[in-house]
């Protein structure tokens, strides 16, 4: 029978459908698939491989995921990654514990020599983290093939069974050596065929929304962003004329940004644009409001009401194109992985939305959909425009919002983003901006007391958006940002630096 790739099981981590996709880049197929799938299903399969997936939960805590210990006997090699790999000692007779210290981000990992994961790789290297429990004893049967300061077990191996286990992450972009582990586990240890090629993807989904549409009109939330972007060119090609963009200025744009979207859109495409000026509405929903999770719904919900009034002007209208990507499916939680934040496109969502959704981008991450802007011909600098977050400033005046707060935010990050671009960093840097927490702190200005607010500047460098380190910005750059924001933004008399990668933090802060 033919074999058909590696299966991921699922046991609810935030790098999951990143696993599938680094094995799909490797070339080979696979797809992630839930924990609760009998092995009978997964037999059924015939993978060349198996990986089970890291998780939010404890093993050791009461109804905490699981799965038949059948996976071992099936005589198909296993990589157990994070949660996988404490699973998969908990199983098998090993022993996990809460870890004295905990693991998250950056570290330092040393190979063991003669190992079969790590076989030709050199033996010191960065891993990425995110764990609090620890494998204290592995199972029978196994040696240790890695370790940290902290993680005697942060790998194992039985060759015998064919059986992996590992700490660390490599599916994640920061893992030094992510991308040789995977493909040593898939092409030495389970012999896979290179059969797979992520190609078409784009003709594949053109097709798709021209059978669903048909002849009818859509329309699409358009931010001006790379995602919506490209979901909009995608269902241009599909469906032409019938689609009408409407971009939303709910007045926690960056400053100038909403006639600037506008100019740059009407300029460069050729599809129809509708402005809607709604600022006073979503300020009011917003009033009072300081929950981040509350203050994301509200924000998801007035999107969903202005589309729907906009889509009733226009007549007959099914079909709302958002641009969604997987990290906002994922971290809006899925039932099986834990609710980060929801992000407004998803988990902001109101309930009796009678909009359906067309999200061609679902699946993919930031990288992929750049990729596929520029084989769509969207101008490289729109492609790799830095990511906004569709509820805006919203979610960087943290708390409640206010007029005031939100001015002084806007103009903040407006200096910043200059000082940014005259260093010549705007094209390395992934995303930076300026949040204003609700802080205030003594300060001493021309003699007197104040007593304002705290700016906190934020730069990270990322690939997808699923993990990112703070980007080492030369000290005289922030130096300057931080006199010019003091000295031309009423209101602020200190500004802090974020030093703290993803995960632990998020890369914004509500
Ligand atoms: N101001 C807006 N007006 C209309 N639709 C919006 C607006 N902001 C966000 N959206 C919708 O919500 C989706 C998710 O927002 P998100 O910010 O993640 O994506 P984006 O703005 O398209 O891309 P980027 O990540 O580059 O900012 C968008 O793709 C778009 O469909
Ligand atoms: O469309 C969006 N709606 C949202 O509600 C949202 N929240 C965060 N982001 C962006 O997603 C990426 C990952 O963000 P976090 O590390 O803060 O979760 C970063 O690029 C964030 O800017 C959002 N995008
Ligand atoms: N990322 C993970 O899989 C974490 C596993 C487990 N929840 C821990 O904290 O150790
Ligand atoms: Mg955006």
């Amino acid at each position: 029978m033919e074999q058909k790739g590696i299966v991921v099981i699922d046991f609810g981590g935030q790098y999951n459908q990143l696993i599938a996709r680094r094995v799909r880049e490797a070339g080979v197929f696979s797809e992630l698939i839930p924990n609760r799938t009998p092995v009978d299903e997964i037999r059924k399969k015939n993978p060349v491989g198996i990986i089970l997936t890291g998780g939010p939960n404890s093993v050791n805590a009461e109804g905490s995921m699981t799965i038949s210990t059948e996976i071992f006997e099936l005589g198909v090699p296993v990589l157990g990654i994070c949660y996988g790999h404490q699973l998969m000692t908990k199983l098998l007779g090993g022993e996990v514990v809460r870890g004295d210290v905990k693991e998250y981000g950056k570290t330092e990992i040393t190979f063991e020599d003669n190992t079969t994961l790590f076989d030709g790789l050199r033996k010191e290297s960065i891993v990425w983290m995110s764990h609090g429990d620890t494998v204290h004893r592995a199972p029978e049967g196994f040696r240790i093939s890695a370790s940290t300061k902290d993680c005697e077990v942060a790998g194992m191996e039985n060759d015998e069974r064919r059986l992996y286990g590992i700490q660390f992450h490599p599916e994640v972009v920061h893992t030094e050596l992510g991308t040789e582990i995977l493909e040593s586990f898939i092409y030495n240890i389970c012999k896979a065929e290179k059969t797979w090629e992520m190609k078409d993807y784009g003709d594949m989904k053109i097709r798709e929304v021209k059978e669903l549409a048909g002849d009818s009109k859509v329309i699409c939330a358009l931010s001006g962003g790379v995602d919506s972007s490209v979901a909009a060119v995608l269902v241009h090609k599909a469906i032409g004329k019938n689609l009408t963009c409407i971009f939303v200025d709910h007045g926690l744009l960056r400053k100038d940004e909403g006639d600037m979207v506008e100019e740059i859109f009407r300029k460069r495409f050729e599809m129809n644009l509708i402005r809607v000026n709604a600022e006073e509405r979503f300020l009011s929903k917003l009033k009072g409001v300081s929950d981040p999770e509350r203050k994301r719904k509200i924000i998801g919900e007035e999107f969903i009401r202005v589309f729907e009034e906009e889509a009733n002007k226009l007549g007959d209208i099914d079909y709302l194109v958002q641009g969604t990507i997987y990290p906002d499916v994922v971290e809006s939680g899925t039932g099986t992985s834990a609710v980060i934040k929801s992000h407004h496109n998803v988990g902001g969502l109101p309930e009796d939305m009678k909009l359906k959704l067309i999200e061609p981008l679902r699946e993919l991450f930031k990288d992929e959909v750049r990729k596929l802007g520029e084989e769509l011909g969207i101008p490289h600098d729109l492609v790799y425009r830095q990511p906004f977050p569709g509820p805006g400033l919203g979610i960087r005046v943290l708390g409640e919002l206010t007029e005031e707060k939100l001015h002084i935010v806007r103009e903040a990050d407006a200096i910043y983003r200059e000082e940014i671009a005259k260093a010549h960093l705007d094209e390395t840097i992934w995303q930076y901006f300026a949040a204003l927490p609700n802080v205030r702190s003594v300060g001493v200005m021309g003699d007197e007391r104040t007593y304002s607010h705290m700016i906190v500047l934020r730069a990270v460098n990322s690939i997808d958006g699923m993990t990112s380190d703070w980007s080492r910005i030369p000290y005289d750059v922030l130096d300057i940002v931080s006199r010019r924001i003091v000295n031309e933004v009423k209101g602020v008399n200190r500004v802090v630096y974020d030093i703290t990668s993803k995960p632990p933090a998020t890369i914004e802060f509500e």
